[in-house]
């Protein structure tokens, strides 16, 4: 990403953000306070928000590489969990269903975990199976980049903690590249190499994670006063003292 910039209307949102090249292979944590910019970043990204700058991308073999799954996971249509999935591996493809894309539906229900509810209305689901279903639409589509905003936010702490092992695993095994908007900074330190934290629309920090994840930029951006210190186990842990 080179200087990007975004607006809504006359309302500037993102300016200037530049990130060093990020690789498949990489799970990236995209930190940063509410309206902070991080989904207007993916926008951008997109291209669904036009503006000054370059997202440049090199060196992906598909034509759609990026895969989004947005914040709100609204659903409308009265579809089960795996038509909607399999509507979600059709996008931009010829609109003959191979054997193969039923396969890859069944194996990331499995992978996910969510093979029970498949024949479950889509409209029926709780706010965590949902999501989980959000997150299954993204990766069926088998994208080398895959942007996430924060798709673990309606899931209980054992899912969190398995929808975030998935996604390390997808990023280490099949190299693809994923930015994950987020706002648990203990996840982001367990789970992911490279931070990009924004601050009203710029970049404050970026780099590796347990490097950028620092007191000092805690209270700049987030204004609280925490440690940052290595658990028994040798896990680095947020202890939060105080917020101002
Ligand atoms: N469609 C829109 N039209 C006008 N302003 C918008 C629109 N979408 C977002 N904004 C504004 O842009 C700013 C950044 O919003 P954005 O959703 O990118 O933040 P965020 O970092 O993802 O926040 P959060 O952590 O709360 O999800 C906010 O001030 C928001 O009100």
């Amino acid at each position: 990403m080179e200087k990007l910039s975004a607006a809504y209307g006359q309302t500037t949102i993102l300016e200037n953000v530049s990130t060093d090249t990020l690789m498949g292979g990489q799970l990236v944590a995209l930190l940063g306070p509410n309206a902070a910019g991080k989904s207007t970043l993916f926008r951008r990204i997109l291209g669904h928000l036009k503006g000054a700058g370059t997202v440049h991308l090199e060196g992906h073999s598909k034509d759609r590489p990026i895969c989004h799954m947005p914040q709100d996971t609204g659903v409308s249509a009265a579809l089960s969990v795996y038509e909607a999935v399999l509507l979600s591996r059709m996008q931009g493809r010829s609109l003959r269903v191979a054997d193969e894309d039923l396969a890859q539906v069944e194996n990331t229900l499995q992978y996910i975990g969510i093979s029970a509810l498949a024949q479950r209305n889509i409209a029926d689901l709780s706010g965590g199976q949902r999501q989980l279903v959000s997150a299954a639409q993204a990766i069926v589509q088998e994208p080398e980049i895959l942007l996430l905003d924060e798709p673990t936010s309606a899931l209980d702490l054992h899912r969190q903690i398995d929808l975030l092992r998935i996604l390390r695993n997808l990023a280490d095994e099949h190299k693809i590249l994923i930015i994950l908007a987020m706002h648990d900074l203990g996840h982001a330190l367990r789970f992911t190499d490279q931070a990009i934290v924004l601050n009203k629309g710029t970049v404050a920090a970026a780099g590796l994670t347990n490097e950028i994840l620092k007191p000092q930029l805690l209270r700049d951006v987030y204004q609280v006063e925490a440690r940052i210190e290595p658990c028994q186990r040798g896990r680095l842990q947020i202890i939060i003292d105080d917020v101002a």
